[in-house]
């Protein structure tokens, strides 16, 4: 089984990704990570991050251990993954090792913004997460003050604003559900509520599934 999780920055994605991929079993990836790894190599060799042809080479040349290092996490990061995702030829170089990650058995659990759009149009549960500005603003600094950073809510909900913005409105690969995508909205949910909610989509899908092909 293939489960697509899309939102935007901040809705809880990653979070109800990892609780499904460990109920049914399955493989996670948080695409997220490799347009972050993009970034943090152009900022490392002092890239200028709008250079197109620069996110292109760094998005050929990503390796595994760059996928590990503790500074993807952090809010350049974030930003500057947001800049290079919007370049056509990054996202190109990294769809075959989305696809093939997806394809491997017993299935995955994949989050991003372009999964069940154009990485894996063919899953079988496609989730689309969202949650309002504010409370993802508020989530965000409650991580960042567990983590003992400096907060500024203000700034982040700017910096989410901005990220919806661009995401949303590239040419390629917008952020935006898939026809066949089910809306889950966290914003008065907690973790295990929207977990439940989503585990509650993902046995509807098999059982329509199961009654289709054996009828
Ligand atoms: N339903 C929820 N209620 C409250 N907090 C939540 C909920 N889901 C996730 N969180 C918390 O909100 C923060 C953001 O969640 P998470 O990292 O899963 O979001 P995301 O959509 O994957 O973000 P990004 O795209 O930026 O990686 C985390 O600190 C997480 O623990
Ligand atoms: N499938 C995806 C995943 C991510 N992006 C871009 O990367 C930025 C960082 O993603 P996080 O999920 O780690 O916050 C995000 O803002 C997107 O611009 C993408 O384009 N496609």
């Amino acid at each position: 089984m293939i489960v697509a999780i899309d939102g935007p920055a901040a809705s809880g994605k990653g979070t109800l990704a990892r609780r499904i991929a460990a109920h049914y079993g399955l493989r996670h990836l948080d695409s997220g990570v490799l347009y972050r790894a993009v970034a943090l190599r152009m900022i490392a060799q002092g890239q200028d991050l709008a250079d197109a042809e620069a996110a292109a080479r760094a998005a050929r040349d990503i390796d595994p251990a760059d996928l590990e290092d503790p500074a993807l996490r952090s809010r350049r990061t974030g930003e500057g993954a947001s800049i290079v995702s919007a370049v056509p030829a990054v996202r190109a170089a990294l769809l075959d090792f989305q696809r093939r990650f997806a394809a491997e058995p017993p299935g995955a659990v994949i989050d991003g913004r372009d999964i069940g759009t154009v990485i894996c149009p063919d899953a079988e549960v496609k989730l689309f997460v969202i949650a309002s500005a504010e409370e993802r603003a508020r989530r965000r600094a409650l991580e960042l003050t567990n983590r003992g950073e400096p907060v500024d809510e203000a700034a982040i909900l700017a910096d989410i604003k901005a990220r919806d913005d661009r995401d949303m409105n590239r040419l390629t690969a917008p952020l935006k559900p898939a026809d066949d995508a089910v809306l889950v909205d966290t914003t008065t949910l907690d973790a295990e509520t929207a977990f439940l909610a989503a585990v509650a989509v993902i046995e509807a899908r098999l059982t329509a599934g199961r009654t289709a092909a054996s009828g």
